[in-house]
């Protein structure tokens, strides 16, 4: 088996560190290039296989086009993106055949899984609402995994044909409610001491099911980072959500 040679976007951030350390010493990778804002990301153009960009929201579209550009396959967990950028890659990717792309809000494993059975219950309580909490160094709220659980969960109800969930609220301040994804409520702390960490309450008259997953520490997110770099090249195309890659 080929030395799978992986280039870091983002290399000097929280994330970026941490996969360079987990590249080094998996079995099978090396670590080909470390870059960080200024660096030029055609540089990797025959330098590495794959590429694992954690940028920023505001630069991440324009590393995958570059990516691509450069013949490069792209893992992404930097979050910003939203339906018509996720389209413009689709097109991009159109006029790169064979090269892959993965764009996961979220890699640690019980966060994927937690997602899953948030979306297999959610048909079946009349109230759902999604909290997240997390360091208090994040740009973005609500965090992207969040945003994906409140989708998944919105979608199941749609195809179950579920209504609206009940809420009687009138009055009262702005942002009490939390944001609104597709009809899910969806709550986020910052918090000194955190990491990343989401619960999905889902209640029915008499009963409450509570489900939590709890990063402690970023290497929670590595084993399914480096599954990613390790699968991409044969999931050409767009895939988002590292369960594409999981038999779940
Ligand atoms: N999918 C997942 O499982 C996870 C996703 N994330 C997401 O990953 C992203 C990064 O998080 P985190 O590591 O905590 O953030 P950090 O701010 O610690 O790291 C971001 C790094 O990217 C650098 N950077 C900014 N712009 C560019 C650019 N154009 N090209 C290359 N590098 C650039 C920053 O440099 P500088 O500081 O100089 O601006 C910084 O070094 C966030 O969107 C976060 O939500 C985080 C954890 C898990
Ligand atoms: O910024 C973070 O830390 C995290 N970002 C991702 C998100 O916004 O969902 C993933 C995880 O929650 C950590």
């Amino acid at each position: 088996m080929e030395t799978l040679r992986v280039a870091v976007l983002g290399a000097a951030g929280r994330m970026g560190r941490t996969v360079c350390a987990a590249v080094e010493s998996a079995d099978g990778m090396e670590l080909a290039a470390r870059l960080d804002v200024g660096d030029e990301v055609a540089d990797v153009r025959g330098a590495a296989d794959v590429a694992v960009d954690f940028t920023v929201p505001s630069a991440t579209e324009a590393n995958v086009h570059a990516l691509l550009d450069a013949g490069v396959h792209a893992v992404v967990g930097t979050t910003g993106w939203d339906g018509p950028a996720l389209d413009r890659v689709r097109e991009h990717l159109a006029h790169t055949p064979g090269l892959g792309v993965l764009v996961a809000p979220n890699f640690a494993l019980g966060a994927v899984l937690a997602m899953a059975f948030a979306a297999k219950a959610a048909p079946w309580f009349e109230s759902v609402e999604v909290v997240e909490l997390h360091h208090p160094d994040k740009v973005d709220a609500p965090s992207g995994t969040a945003r994906h659980t409140a989708a998944g969960i919105a979608a199941a109800r749609r195809a179950a044909g579920r209504g609206a969930m009940p809420d009687a609220t009138q009055t009262g301040l702005d942002g009490a409610r939390g944001a609104d994804v597709e009809g899910v409520r969806v709550h986020a702390v910052r918090l000194r001491g955190l990491v990343a960490h989401e619960e999905i309450l889902l209640g029915n008259p008499g009963e409450q099911l509570t489900l939590r997953h709890d990063s402690f520490d970023r290497v929670s997110f590595m084993p399914g980072v480096l599954h990613a770099v390790r699968t991409v090249a044969s999931h050409p195309g767009l895939t988002v959500g590292l369960d594409g890659y999981l038999d779940l």
